[in-house]
């Protein structure tokens, strides 16, 4: 997908939103365990009732590895659910890769070519050369971890290399790298204070930013600095929305948190206009 088609996503629907898809056997409803594939139920469900409000969806892969072949599986059937049923919704592999190149570009055929994703997260600490394998397909867009939203994002991402933070030097130097209009950063809602000097440094890449929701991160402050006049972000909640209910009315519940989300980005892009 192409950056412009997504941003024709974000304008009709009037969303920034993506659906994280981190799917806990110990948290769905538990009749879909009867089902055949529960996962894939419980994805289809969620999918079917949020898209209206949603222009993005994000399975991380941990929580489909952790069921081995049989949530491998899951994750192939979700990704081609979406594909052939909304090819007009943006596609997140959530799964933090990036090695030498020999092995970069194994992950990256594997998540663009043979799942079918529009993306997928990566972490720079390797380095140019573990990037740009994913960086070489086109219209396929690679999402580098800049600053996250967790408490270990001061450990090293804050931290002073010379003049400048460490993930100030991860986005200046990662603008240098071929192909690098294919890139996305991933910045945590939780570090909303960080965004006017981050937009300073790139100040039209889209940004995907976790942390609404569960992690307590705060919509209105993220946008403050971070829109941009294509609007520049991807906002993710995980489990603020697939888990609004355990019971039959999950996927409702789940639409209802969505819309919530999706009414208050609406307004949000109605003040800058
Ligand atoms: O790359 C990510 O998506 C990510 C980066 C980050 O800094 N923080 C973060 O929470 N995430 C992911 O975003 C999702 C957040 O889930 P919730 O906290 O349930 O909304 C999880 O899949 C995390 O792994």
């Amino acid at each position: 997908m192409t950056t412009e088609n997504l941003i024709s996503e974000i304008r009709k629907k009037q969303s920034f939103l993506c659906v994280g898809l981190d799917v806990d056997l110990d948290k769905i409803p538990e009749f879909l365990l009867k089902e055949e594939d529960p996962i894939f139920s419980f994805n289809k469900a969620i999918i079917d009732a949020t898209h209206p409000y949603a222009v993005a969806y994000k399975p991380n892969t941990a929580f489909y590895e952790a069921y081995g072949l049989k949530g491998w599986k899951s994750l192939e059937k979700t990704i081609k659910y979406l594909n052939e049923n909304y090819p007009q919704i943006f596609t997140i592999a959530d799964a933090k890769r990036g090695d030498i190149g020999n092995t970069s570009s194994r992950y990256a055929k594997a998540f663009f070519k043979d799942l079918g994703f529009d993306s997928v997260t990566v972490a720079p600490y390797m380095g140019k050369d573990s990037i740009e394998p994913f960086l070489a397909f086109e219209n396929k867009h690679t999402i580098l971890l800049a600053l996250t939203s967790n408490g270990g994002a001061f450990d090293f991402q804050t931290k002073l290399t010379g003049e400048e933070e460490l993930y100030k030097l991860v986005l200046k130097t990662s603008k240098e790298w071929s192909n690098s209009e294919n890139l996305m950063y991933v910045v945590g809602a939780t570090k909303a204070e960080y965004f006017a000097e981050i937009r300073k440094i790139i100040p039209n890449s889209f940004i995907l930013v976790p942390g609404i929701g569960a992690q307590g991160g705060n919509l209105k402050e993220v946008c403050k600095y971070g829109l941009t006049d294509n609007v520049g972000l991807l906002v993710n909640s995980s489990r603020g929305i697939i888990y609004a209910s355990n019971n039959t009315d999950f996927a409702e519940a789940a639409a209802v948190e969505a819309k919530n989300i999706q009414l208050e980005m609406k307004a949000i892009l109605d003040g800058v206009r």
